[in-house]
């Protein structure tokens, strides 16, 4: 059964001294899927993004399945200065045509006049494309994202979105992305969990065809749901309007 599971979870337990901040956590990821996680700071999301990506190691008493290669994108791009941009999307890969498949995976971001500059000249949108296509460029079976868009505009974040979204659909490795913001879980993902407590508190289905609108009333009605999963009350979120 769990060979249709790209991601299975058990019982994954983390403590730091006495906080513990995984408990017991179950989680299963299906091929292909697109999936988001919120959570309030502090509730472990991204050290169990980090337990998925191997970056931690897994208690022995946790159960983990994930797929061969995986690849992380975090919210700064953490590129090496002193590399072009195409060594920087090379960098562990193996083979002679190391150089013609970062130049594809640029292309595919839309970097390609982009190859042979250094990363102190780029944008924070390059910047972030090029650690995308850093990630792509392995064809991982997982895709693990750590707040990407965080750090950028907000004309720049839509048109991150719109290219993830582009990239899922062409390579299809399962994707999750953690973010703080219910509109961007909602916008990408087709399902979406709250982590709270240690564990996988609210595991929500998104219906609704792409490409995605916040003035939709299924949106609207999503979001209002998720902010009470996350403890944001409906006053905040008037007065915040
Ligand atoms: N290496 C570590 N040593 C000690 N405590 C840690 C370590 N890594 C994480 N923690 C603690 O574990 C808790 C969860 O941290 P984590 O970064 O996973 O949360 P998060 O949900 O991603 O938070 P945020 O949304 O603020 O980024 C925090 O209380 C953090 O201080």
């Amino acid at each position: 059964m769990s060979d249709n599971r790209a991601v299975s979870v058990r019982s994954l337990t983390r403590r730091f001294g006495t906080n513990t901040v995984l408990n017991a956590l179950d989680l299963e990821l299906e091929p292909g899927s697109f999936t988001a996680l919120l959570g309030r700071s502090g509730s472990g999301k991204s050290t169990l993004l980090r337990t998925l990506a191997g970056l931690d190691p897994a208690p022995a008493d946790a159960e983990i399945r994930v797929p061969a290669s995986v690849a992380v994108a975090f919210q700064e791009p953490r590129l090496l200065p002193w590399k072009k941009v195409w060594q920087n999307v090379t960098i562990g890969l193996p083979g002679s045509g190391a150089k013609a498949r970062a130049e594809r995976a640029l292309a595919e971001v839309g970097l390609n006049r982009h190859t042979e500059a250094w990363p102190a000249t780029l944008s924070g949108g390059e910047a972030q494309r090029t650690a995308l296509a850093r990630a792509l460029v392995r064809e991982p079976r997982l895709l693990l994202l750590d707040e990407p868009f965080a750090a950028l505009d907000a004309l720049t974040r839509i048109r991150m979105h719109a290219l993830v979204l582009d990239l899922w659909r062409v390579h299809t490795p399962t994707t999750l992305i953690v973010t703080h913001d219910v509109d961007e879980a909602v916008l990408l993902a087709d399902r979406v969990l709250v982590l709270d407590a240690g564990r996988i508190a609210a595991d929500i289905p998104v219906e609704m065809p792409r490409p995605r609108s916040h003035g939709d009333s299924r949106f609207v009605a999503l979001r209002r749901r998720l902010l009470s999963e996350l403890g944001v009350e409906a006053e905040v979120i008037r007065e915040a309007a």
